[in-house]
């Protein structure tokens, strides 16, 4: 499903953050992706979604080389691919509903389908009932789990979510992996940038370590293997 080969990325400002990369991901696995602070791990996981292309090297997602993907395709790509952030990055004067639904009206659907869809995806992450609150009246938890179910709105193949419980208490965390959980389990591929040295030790899943831009180990369920 996502298959990198020999990526090397270098940005504008000489630093290369990620130095030969090759890794292959399937269809329905939940990988983590740890590593120190600026060990690539975001720049990682913007490559795959194609917010930043490779100096080097090769990146296919579902057989296509997304390097050489044209600017006007890259929505399609992205259509299959949610993007769950650290930070939330929901549209505040907007409410919970249209917060979700703007992801299916950019890509056309039709407005019964809208609905129905939003009102499935808020009732998975348990938000059905503020539907009409805007992110500002949610605790983080809640607008994390708005993220989440903006990013699965459109039924994608795969899931990133960088630091998804960065911002979050221990409790609500729990309730982010439980949802992240579910979702691959219904099939969706899931990669998770995290800091959590105890969500990869007790929800064990493929850990893919990172440090200075190089995979340095990767295990089906591994440890987090850093002391912090
Ligand atoms: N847009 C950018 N322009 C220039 N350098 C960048 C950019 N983004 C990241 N870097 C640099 O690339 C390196 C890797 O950064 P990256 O954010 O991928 O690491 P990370 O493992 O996600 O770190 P953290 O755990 O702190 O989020 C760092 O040295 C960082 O300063």
């Amino acid at each position: 499903m996502i298959t990198m080969k020999n990526v090397h990325k270098t940005y504008s400002n000489g630093v290369t953050a990620v130095n030969g990369i090759n890794v292959e991901i399937d269809r329905g696995e939940f990988v983590y992706i740890v590593g120190p602070s600026g060990a690539g791990k975001s720049t990682f996981i913007r490559l795959i979604y194609r917010e930043e292309k490779p100096t080097k090297g090769e990146i296919m997602i579902k057989g296509i080389k997304t390097a050489e993907m044209k600017n006007r395709d890259v929505p399609l790509l992205r259509r299959d691919i949610g993007v769950v952030f650290q930070d939330f990055k929901l549209l505040p004067k907007l409410t919970v509903y249209e917060n979700v639904a703007f992801a299916l009206e950019v890509i056309e659907e039709v407005p019964d389908k809208i609905r129905e869809r939003v009102m499935e995806v808020l009732d998975l992450v348990g938000l059905k009932n503020k539907a009409r609150s805007i992110p500002d009246e949610l605790s983080g938890g809640e607008q994390q789990r708005v993220a989440i179910a903006r990013a699965i709105a459109n039924r994608p193949n795969i899931v990133i979510a960088d630091e998804p419980t960065g911002n979050l208490d221990p409790d609500t965390s729990w309730t982010i992996m439980r949802i992240l959980e579910e979702i691959n389990a219904r099939g969706t591929t899931v990669i998770m940038a995290t800091h959590s040295q105890e969500i990869v030790n007790t929800i064990k899943k493929r850990v893919i370590a990172i440090e200075n831009g190089i995979i340095v180990r990767d295990e089906d369920r591994g440890d987090y293997g850093y002391e912090i």
